[in-house]
């Protein structure tokens, strides 16, 4: 999803189910009920693993009515004909009582609502940038909103699109994410203090003092072998681990992934490859000008009127459609990819069932919702080194995705944001940085951090590849547990 998005430092309150604080008993029951029986990596990837079944009907105090009443008396507020359409054939699908969420929403009511129309440039883009977020919205809600650059320009994570001709239209708990060009409700609800946030001058003022410390600090590393090998106790910790990441920085460093150091280091190598190519060659892989497709693969550079210095070749689906432009050289880069994005996709499915567990959702829950993985994106990054004009190679921004995976060469320059002050992700061979993108911060009612991130060029070339592991569709994302 778009390179990347966090959120910055909002007011966090532990919740039952996440809080360091002491956890209620029921949060304790459901982790006994749950953990004897999650399944192995094996199980978790073969399909139809998610709804009903074994986990479930063992752990019947789970099941999904145990969910607060999300959007129950919310209403699907049309803003175009693409939108009444799409939201028209999801109501007739599904019999008027929505879907993946055990019939609970009522959809069937489509009336304009009582929103605010705002004015907007053209063509929209919805950006993770902060000054681009706030664009728009309404107060309470700053972290969606639509604006304003060509689609061949766009940041190579970001995804989400408003159509040309449309006005951004806002309520106050309501916000509308256009995604891939199909438009997406997405409903913002009780939020806890999600419009107190800092004021963004504040914030701005904050990150930007001179003398601000670096931390030196290290991220949380997650193991995750036992989930390979079945050690119960191990899953246990391993959860726990995460669950406490997520809650504190929204970044961990993953061990023992299942994706091969190897491949991660071919990839790497391979796209320095491709990037040390003349650019009249790489540019034979962008999309054409002017295109309007919301996610081409291909390659692209930092939009130029950003300090941004990057350049990126997008992979998407390896049977997507959209997969058009693709690099035939160097050789065997186009398999790499697609080996990585294969790998990187079952270790989404891992990461997302166990976030499950840490949200304290009904076992498969994630997974049912969440089942369209036809627009995760993967792009191979390459930084420009930096100069006496600039050292921004990402600007700070946080990620739209619902969970993003990175992997780096040994460069470094990918720092997070903690209490104001940027935290090194530095290179681990091997591993992977895992954070948590906005879509999962809601899902999380805010309890897991959307953490704002940036990279900070170095004097040589720096290569990563992200992978932005996304909500497809029109799908509602409101606060869960
Ligand atoms: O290249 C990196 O290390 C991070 C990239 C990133 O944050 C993004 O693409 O959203
Ligand atoms: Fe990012």
């Amino acid at each position: 999803m778009a390179t990347v998005a966090a959120e910055a430092n909002l007011a966090h309150a532990p919740g039952p189910s996440h809080g360091g604080a002491p956890r209620s008993r029921s949060w304790r029951r459901r982790r006994r009920a749950r953990s004897p029986t999650r399944p192995t990596v094996a199980e978790l990837r073969a399909p139809g693993h998610g709804s009903g079944g074994r986990r479930r009907s063992r752990n019947r105090s789970w099941q999904s009515s145990e969910l607060p009443a999300m959007a129950a008396e919310s209403k699907v507020s049309p803003v175009c004909p693409a939108m009444t359409a799409a939201v028209e054939a999801d109501v007739r699908r599904s019999g008027g009582g929505g879907r993946g969420w055990g019939g609970r929403r009522r959809r069937g009511e489509l009336q304009p609502a009582n929103m605010a129309v705002q004015p907007s440039p053209t063509p929209y883009l919805v950006k993770r940038r902060r000054r681009v977020l706030e664009y728009g919205i309404d107060g309470r809600c700053r972290r969606a909103a639509a604006l304003s650059q060509p689609t061949n320009d766009m940041n190579p994570s970001s995804f989400f699109f408003w159509p040309r001709d449309q006005p951004l239209r806002v309520s106050p708990n309501r916000l509308l994410l256009c995604d891939g060009g199909i438009i997406a409700p997405v409903l913002v609800r009780s939020i806890i203090d999600f419009g107190n946030e800092h004021s963004s001058s504040t914030v701005r003022k904050k990150r930007r003092s001179p003398d601000m410390a670096t931390n030196s600090g290290l991220l949380p590393v997650v193991d995750l072998a036992p989930f390979f090998t079945g050690d119960e106790s191990g899953m246990a910790r391993a959860t726990e681990a995460m669950r406490e990441a997520c809650r504190t920085l929204g970044f961990f460093r993953a061990v023992n992934h299942g994706v091969p150091t190897e491949l991660m280091a071919r990839a790497l190598e391979l796209s320095a490859k491709f990037f040390a190519l003349p650019d009249e060659e790489k540019v034979k892989v962008r999309p054409v000008e002017r295109s309007q497709a919301p996610l081409v693969a291909g390659y692209g550079l930092h939009p130029p009127h950003l300090v941004d210095r990057y350049e990126y070749v997008r992979t998407c689906h390896p049977r997507h459609e959209l997969n058009l432009y693709y690099p035939t050289e160097p050789a065997g880069f186009r398999e790499a990819n697609e080996e990585c994005y294969a790998k990187l996709t079952e270790l989404g499915l891992l990461i997302q069932d166990i976030l499950n567990d840490c949200m304290g959702l009904p076992p498969g829950f994630l997974k049912n919702y969440n089942n369209d993985r036809s627009l995760d994106v993967m792009v191979a990054l390459r930084y420009l080194p930096s100069t006496d004009e600039g050292e921004i190679g990402l600007s700070e921004h946080e990620d739209g995705s619902c969970i993003s995976f990175v992997f780096q060469d040994g460069v470094g320059g990918l720092e997070v944001l903690k209490d104001g002050q940027w935290i090194p992700a530095e290179p681990v061979p091997g591993s992977i940085i895992v954070n948590i993108g906005d879509v999962l911060r809601v899902l999380s009612n805010n309890k897991f951090k959307s953490a704002t991130h940036r990279v900070v060029r170095k004097p040589v070339h720096r290569h990563s590849f992200g992978f932005f592991w996304s909500v497809q569709g029109d799908k509602w994302v409101e606060p869960l547990p």
